[in-house]
């Protein structure tokens, strides 16, 4: 059985990585996202699962820049499943005034950086007194408030985090909108045996050439008039020089497709630098 590397245990990703690839792989967890990365470059795993991209909060930028700066794993898969926060942490301790909030007496909150972007609402009603201290996972935060007992510290997790680490559920379900969505990447040396999708992505990664006008147009109209749909496509600093820049772009096709090989060329024969990070099957949430 093939092994898969994810930020966990008892985090975001495991669930998500469980509902999608069920028993048929083998899972280990690791505290860091780093880690996750380097167990895939290492060996020690065939496969390591990135959360890529939320419905609020957009791309999560520390993990598209280690897929594209730190390491080179092709995208073997996507898939979306979403995502209820959780508040975690203990009650009031009897006697003491609340007012007209249960959670006035928390004091910290503890989670993961792309966490209160998806729960502000939440967070401004009932928290806006507690300081937000960002940890490793989800997961982590609970662990550490489970370690801490103290009712000024709370997380923001999984519901199993909660069982898992004996940590009370608050409040359930507090993110600011119901669909809250994140997209997930399965990155390896080699493809999984999944099921089949119809639905089919290429993710590149374009330069454009220097001085060269117009050069974002002609990229965009080697697709346009192909009529190949781009999904995604952000700019991202190249780290090397201030105010240099590469593209992002998911397209909805395959590489193995008759015209997207093609566009790629086109794009390459003007001097843009076309590097090509995965092209493979994406998945939408089934229950
Ligand atoms: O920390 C976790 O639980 C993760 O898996 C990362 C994460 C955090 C919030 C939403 C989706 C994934």
């Amino acid at each position: 059985m093939k092994k898969v590397a994810i930020l966990g245990p008892s985090t975001f990703s495991e669930e998500a990585t469980r509902h999608f690839l069920k028993d048929d792989f083998i899972y280990i967890s690791y505290k860091l996202i780093s880690e996750v990365f380097n167990a895939t470059v290492a060996g020690e795993t065939d496969l390591s699962v990135i959360p890529i991209e939320n419905t609020l909060e957009g791309s999560v930028h520390l993990h598209v820049d280690w897929l594209v700066h730190e390491v080179n794993l092709p995208i073997r898969a996507e898939w979306v499943f979403p995502i209820d926060m959780n508040l975690i942490g203990f009650a009031n301790k009897e006697g003491q005034d609340e007012g007209s909030n249960p959670y006035q007496h928390i004091r910290k909150v503890l989670s993961h950086h792309v966490v209160p972007a998806q729960c502000s609402r939440f967070m401004k009603k009932y928290l806006s007194g507690a300081e937000f201290e960002q940890v490793s996972s989800t997961a982590e935060g609970v662990r550490l408030v489970s370690a801490l007992q103290d009712p000024a510290v709370a997380a923001i997790g999984t519901a199993i985090a909660s069982t898992n680490y004996g940590v009370p559920m608050l409040e359930k379900e507090i993110q600011d909108h119901k669909d809250n969505m994140t997209r997930f990447l399965l990155v390896g040396e080699e493809a999984p045996e999944l099921p089949t999708s119809a639905d089919r992505k290429t993710t590149i990664l374009v330069t454009l050439p220097e001085d060269y006008p117009g050069a974002l147009h002609q990229v965009l109209s080697a697709f346009a008039w192909r009529r190949i749909n781009l999904s995604k496509i952000e700019s991202k600093p190249t780290k090397k020089k201030l105010g240099t820049y590469y593209f992002y772009i998911d397209i909805a096709d395959s590489l193995d497709s008759v015209l997207l090989p093609s566009a790629i060329q086109e794009i390459e024969a003007i001097g843009c630098q076309v590097r090509i990070l995965g092209s493979y099957p994406s998945y939408s949430y089934i229950s």
